[in-house]
């Protein structure tokens, strides 16, 4: 016999990119919950996901959702997860676990913790998984195969509400691990935000050049331009909040790099040319270990 779905219901609050890869992943799998409800604060992206059939119910009432749900995952910019959990709280059932995939955690952690109803877990996860694209169409099942989520539970949380957590990420694929609020941030805005930052910022270098220059630039675009415009093409909203978001880890991290490239650049200039080997030597070691690690 079958085993039972982990959740009876479960809500994905924001079925965009995320949101859509774990209800397909849902659909597709049937191990994750019998029921299955998107809300959304727009009513284009619920007709869009009511086409794609991803979802057994659609609403834009996201605390008639809440009521109903065992899970509830808000899959929504990481600016909107306080107050749209403050706004959800008070309809959740005991027992009830409220879950985000948000990508900076800063005080999210303590800060829903003291909203928390009777009876309710908050058991948010990161899955390090995604594109640049956004939207219900963006989504796809293997969006987490092989990937990390970082779960980061709040101190004190029901163990067994973590635990269905973690089951929930490995059935959509995903490799999981348990970190801190704080180490979260300082990782991702090393392996996620600062890249990201940089890569809007070569873009927007190569946007401000002349007129001629700026046509040649885009026109002659090789893979090296051309993989940062992958990365330079994400969604403004989502990008904004993390980097409000983990300002203090991102700036910290932005001047550890500042320092590592004027290392480069004088060794450019005095032209020192075992130092300058030597960082891309480092360069492509990390490429290979993510080669190795399957991550790349
Ligand atoms: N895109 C990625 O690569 C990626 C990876 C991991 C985590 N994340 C995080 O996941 C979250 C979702 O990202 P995405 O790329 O799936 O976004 P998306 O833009 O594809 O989808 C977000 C959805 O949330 C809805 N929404 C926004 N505000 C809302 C509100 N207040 N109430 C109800 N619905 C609301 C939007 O209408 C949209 O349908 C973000 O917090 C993001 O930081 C993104
Ligand atoms: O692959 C991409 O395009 C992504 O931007 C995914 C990515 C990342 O930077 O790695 C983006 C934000 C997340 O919070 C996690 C994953």
């Amino acid at each position: 016999m079958a085993e039972a779905p982990l959740f009876d219901t479960l809500t994905i609050v924001g079925p965009g990119l995320i949101g859509s890869s774990i209800l397909r992943r849902a659909r597709q799998t049937g191990t994750l919950a019998r029921h299955l409800i998107a809300a959304d604060c727009s009513p284009d992206v619920l007709k869009r996901v009511a086409e794609l059939d991803i979802a057994d119910e659609v609403t834009t009432s996201l605390t008639e959702a809440a009521a109903k749900s065992d899970a509830v995952i808000l899959c929504i910019p990481t600016g909107a997860i306080r107050p749209v959990a403050t706004e959800i709280l008070p309809f959740m059932k005991p027992g009830s676990i409220l879950s985000d995939v948000a990508s900076v955690r800063s005080t999210l952690g303590p800060d829903i913790s003291a909203l928390l109803p009777n009876g309710v877990s908050y058991v948010p996860a990161h899955p390090m998984a995604g594109t640049e694209y956004s939207g219900p169409d963006a989504g796809f099942a293997t969006l987490f195969e092989d990937r990390w989520t970082l779960l980061v539970p709040p101190e004190g949380t029901a163990p067994e509400a973590v635990s269905l957590m973690e089951q929930f990420w490995q059935q959509c694929g995903a490799r999981t691990r348990q970190i801190t609020d704080q180490y979260h941030d300082q990782v991702c805005a090393m392996v996620s935000h600062l890249p990201h930052l940089l890569a809007f910022t070569i873009c927007d270098t190569a946007d401000r050049l002349s007129a001629d220059l700026r046509g040649d630039v885009l026109e002659y675009a090789a893979s090296g331009f051309r993989d940062f415009t992958r990365i330079a093409a994400s969604d403004p909203t989502m990008w904004r909040d993390i980097f409000l978001t983990n300002k203090d880890v991102l700036l910290t991290t932005f001047e550890r790099f500042e320092k590592e490239a004027h290392l480069m650049v004088e060794a450019i200039r005095n032209g020192d040319s075992e130092a300058i080997t030597e960082r891309i030597q480092r360069g492509r070691r990390i490429r290979q270990s993510l080669l190795d690690n399957r991550q790349a």
